[in-house]
């Protein structure tokens, strides 16, 4: 197996210790592993095989459902380019999104493919991934407010400071996504990227991935060089019953809130020789938190940030929101006219 070059954190208890470790890996790879997050195998193999099987769907019948300006719906192989200034073609794979997310729910306001609706355990499996998922973000906020030691405020405690931009029934951009990469066996491995480099938009990326399905690498800026994410599989001797760790990214909305000091990385899917050999498919389930829209991006209440002088929340006098930050990248993402 390749050499895993992230940290692992387990967080299934929230206290000081937990959210030094978390904050240490989100201020220097901006990336890590997360175990203890309650997801069993058997439930993350459930969605993935939900995910399979939606995607195995006719081509006519997805693409009734195409994606819309919200970032929500079916998006055809090629339909969405996360690295425009370098890549002429989009990148090859289909994702479904689900955006409009009420998380007391778990649903969408939008419509989402019937297929999913016909039979109630799809729908269950949906829902109640989105509501954990967000949940597990959640955890993390929490905990890395906690290592930030955010100051309270007189309306809201320093470890809530994120939470409180979170609720959970009002509009965000948060997002759930299945991502499918077909196997290309014909295909010069070394130059086929599945992904564009890319940061992500929102607060905290959550993302489970299958063995023998690599191919996210991050890139450290540092040695400007790019580091394979391997797949990780549960700890048995911890648990016999527990899902693999979750790979969990900052993304650019947090790295803002933070002046930087939470690193939001670049990173890439690509098509590693190993994979390429097998022709295997890639699946991905991912959930971007963000905050609610009308969040303002404003200096966290933090000693940690207030020493980042001019960079990112702290060199702005008027405050954009959450929303607007989104708004703008994915016009970048999709060629939107704004
Ligand atoms: O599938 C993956 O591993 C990465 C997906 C990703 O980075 C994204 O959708 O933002
Ligand atoms: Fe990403």
């Amino acid at each position: 197996m390749t050499e895993n070059p992230l940290k692992i954190v387990d967080i299934s208890t929230v206290n000081q210790s937990t959210a030094d470790e978390l904050l240490d890996a989100a201020t220097t790879q901006g990336f890590l592993f997360v175990e203890g997050h309650g997801f069993s195998q058997e439930e993350v193999d459930t969605v993935f095989q939900l995910s399979k099987e939606f995607f195995q769907l006719d081509n006519e019948y997805k693409n009734k459902y195409p994606i819309d300006s919200s970032n929500h719906g079916y998006a055809n192989f090629g339909g969405e380019n996360l690295d425009p200034q370098n890549q002429k073609q989009g990148d090859p794979k289909e994702a479904l999104n689900f955006t409009s997310l009420n998380f007391l729910t778990g649903k969408s306001s939008k419509e989402i493919p019937d297929w999913l609706l016909q039979d109630p355990e799809r729908e269950r499996i949906i829902t109640d991934t989105i509501q954990r998922m967000y949940q597990l973000s959640i955890r993390i906020l929490k905990l890395l407010a906690i290592g930030l030691k955010i100051e309270d405020t007189e309306s809201v405690k320093g470890e809530d400071w994120f939470l409180s931009r979170y609720d959970p029934s009002k509009d965000s951009g948060s997002t759930f996504r299945f991502l499918h990469y077909p196997g290309q066996k014909s295909l010069n491995p070394e130059s086929v990227i599945r992904a564009g480099a890319h940061t992500d938009y929102g607060s905290v990326t959550l993302l489970f991935q299958q063995e023998n399905q690599e191919g996210l690498e991050i890139y450290s800026s540092g040695g400007k060089r790019w580091i394979p994410v391997p797949f990780v599989g549960a700890d048995r001797s911890k648990s016999t019953t527990a899902g693999p760790p979750v790979v969990v990214n900052i993304g650019d909305l947090l790295s803002y809130w933070t002046g930087g000091i939470l690193k939001s990385t670049i990173h890439r899917v690509k098509f590693p020789a190993k994979v390429q050999e097998t022709g295997q498919d890639r699946y991905s389930i991912v959930f971007f938190s963000h905050p609610n829209d009308d969040a303002l991006l404003e200096p966290v209440p933090s000693k940690l940030v207030q020493t980042i002088q001019n960079r990112g929340a702290n060199s702005e006098s008027n405050y954009i929101t959450a929303k607007q930050h989104l708004d703008n990248r994915l016009a970048a993402t999709y060629g939107w006219k704004k």
